[in-house]
Order: structure tokens, then C-alpha cells, then sequence
């Protein structure tokens, strides 16, 4: 799906003590895209991500999906939206402990009321693809972390969204659950042309992306395109980040 933004901006608190996480924005993804989004703590990223997964409204501007202004939509068409057409992968996995693997992976689809022939294809798929199909019947607490982000990654693809929202996806995870995490991500990006959207601080990570934009003090102060060599593009994102500054916050590893 393409994706614009145009001129959102999103201030929290009241006047004198407000914060402007976002100023004046405006941006464009097109349609499977991996855009990276990186800066500083406290730059804006989430906020960012939240506005345009329609977790969270701007004061001002408007988000553009496949010509269809998101800002427009009333709360709960908005949910309805973020349930059939968007997937979500958090730092914390969000996964629910009282259920197993399937039970997790499925959870998009049973909400959705989608019939079970049509479940049980979408999770071999998925569980075939992402190669955890042995998890199946596991409890949650029964994996590793890189286990269950991978899972994560399954219910977050499993209804087949046209945009999958990654908030430090990798942040929990050992440099060797990371990059199996990122290769299956970059897998899906290719092969389901899944737009995604990807905030990281770290530079190993943003260099599976097509695209990485940095935004400090809530706008956007640079972007690095994908030559095509993934070593470059790394050498390419530290030296940015170098430029923009953040101390030693960003954690930048380099073990690949
Ligand atoms: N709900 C909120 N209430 C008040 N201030 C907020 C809220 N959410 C975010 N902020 C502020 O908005 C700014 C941007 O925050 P945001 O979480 O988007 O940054 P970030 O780049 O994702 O940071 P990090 O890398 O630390 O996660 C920060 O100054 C933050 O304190």
C-alpha cells in the first residue's frame, strides 16, 4: 500500500509545557516499501508510527493509504481498518501468555470471524514461511525471545496486511534472532510486497530496509536510500547517525 503524509504535526500537553514530538511532517512510502525510521530518543518515532497505524490522531495534517485520507475516518472505522489491513510487531512481543502459539497467530482472523478453512491455510503459510510450524502447540512462556518474536511476527502477518508497523522489533532480541527476524521481514516485504515501517535505533537492524529517514526534534533531517549493498548502506546509516548526534543512546551493532 502507498503511504501519504501530508504536514501532520501532534503536540502533547497544554501551552507553555507542550511538547511538539511531531512538526509539520510530510512524507512519502510507496507501495512495498521498507522504510526504516530513525533518531534520537525522544525524536519522534513513535509518535510517528502511532499516527499513521491510526493508534493515535494529529492536531493538524492528513495520512494518505491507497488514496484514502485515514484522518477522515471516524474511531471506529479506524479500528476496522487497523484490523484488516494493518499488522503490528512491538519490542515487547504482546503476545498472550494464556494462549498457545496458534491460538496467538490466529487471533487476527478469529476476531475477524474468518472461516476456518481459510484460518488453517493462512497459519500453515504463515508457520511454513517463517519456518516454526514445530511451535505450533507450544505455550508462550516455553519459548525463547527470539522465538516469540518470530510468532509475533506470524500474527502480525497472518491476515495478510498491506502494511506491517515495527516498533524496535529486534530490541529484545540476541544479534542471531535479530537477523533471522529481519531476513523473514525482508522475506515477506518481497514476497507479499508488504509495505513496512520500521523504527530502530540500531544501524545493523535499519540495514535490511530500502529506506531509512532520520527525524530529530520531530521532523525529518535526512534520509538514506538502499544502494543495493547492505555493508555500504550500514557504513551509510552509522555515518548519519554520527551527523545527527544522539550519544552513545544509539546502540549500534555490528556483529553481522
Ligand atoms: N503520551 C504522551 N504524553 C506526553 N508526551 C509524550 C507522549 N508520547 C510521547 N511524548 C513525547 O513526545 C516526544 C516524542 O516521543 P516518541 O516516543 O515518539 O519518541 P521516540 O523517538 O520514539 O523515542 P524512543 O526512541 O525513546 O522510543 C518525546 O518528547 C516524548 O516524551
Amino acid at each position: 500500500m502507498q503511504i501519504i503524509v501530508k504536514n501532520i504535526s501532534k503536540d502533547f500537553g497544554k501551552k507553555r509545557s507542550a511538547v511538539h514530538a511531531i512538526k509539520d511532517i510530510s512524507l512519502k512510502v510507496e507501495h512495498g516499501e521498507f522504510l526504516g525510521i530513525m533518531g534520537p530518543s525522544g525524536a519522534g518515532k513513535t509518535t510517528l508510527l502511532n499516527m499513521i497505524s491510526t493508534n493515535e490522531r494529529p492536531d493538524h495534517g492528513q495520512i494518505i493509504v491507497d488514496g484514502q485520507d485515514l484522518t477522515q475516518l471516524h474511531d471506529r472505522d479506524q479500528t476496522k481498518y487497523r484490523r484488516n489491513k494493518m499488522g503490528f510487531i512491538y519490542q515487547s512481543f504482546e503476545l498472550l501468555d494464556s494462549l498457545n502459539v496458534k491460538e496467538n497467530v490466529i487471533l487476527p482472523l478469529a476476531l475477524n470471524r474468518s472461516n476456518k478453512k481459510l484460518i488453517e491455510e493462512r497459519f500453515d503459510y504463515m508457520m511454513n514461511l517463517l519456518n516454526i510450524k514445530k511451535l505450533s502447540k507450544r505455550n508462550i512462556d516455553e519459548l525463547s525471545l527470539g522465538q516469540r518474536q518470530i510468532v509475533a511476527a506470524a500474527r502480525a502477518l497472518i491476515n495478510s496486511p498491506g502494511i506491517l508497523f515495527a516498533d524496535e522489533p529486534t530490541g529484545s532480541l540476541d544479534s542471531k534472532s535479530a537477523t533471522i527476524l529481519l531476513n523473514y521481514m525482508q522475506l515477506v516485504n518481497q514476497r507479499e510486497k508488504t509495505t513496512i515501517l520500521m523504527a530502530t535505533h540500531d544501524a545493523f537492524t535499519a540495514s535490511y530496509c530500502s529506506r531509512v529517514i532520520f527525524i530529530k526534534d520531530g521532523v525529518v533531517f535526512s534520509e538514506v536510500v538502499n544502494p543495493g549493498n547492505r555493508d555500504k548502506f550500514f557504513e551509510q546509516i552509522i555515518n548519519m547517525q554520527r551527523t545527527i548526534g544522539g550519544g552513545s543512546y544509539f546502540n549500534v551493532s555490528q556483529d553481522n
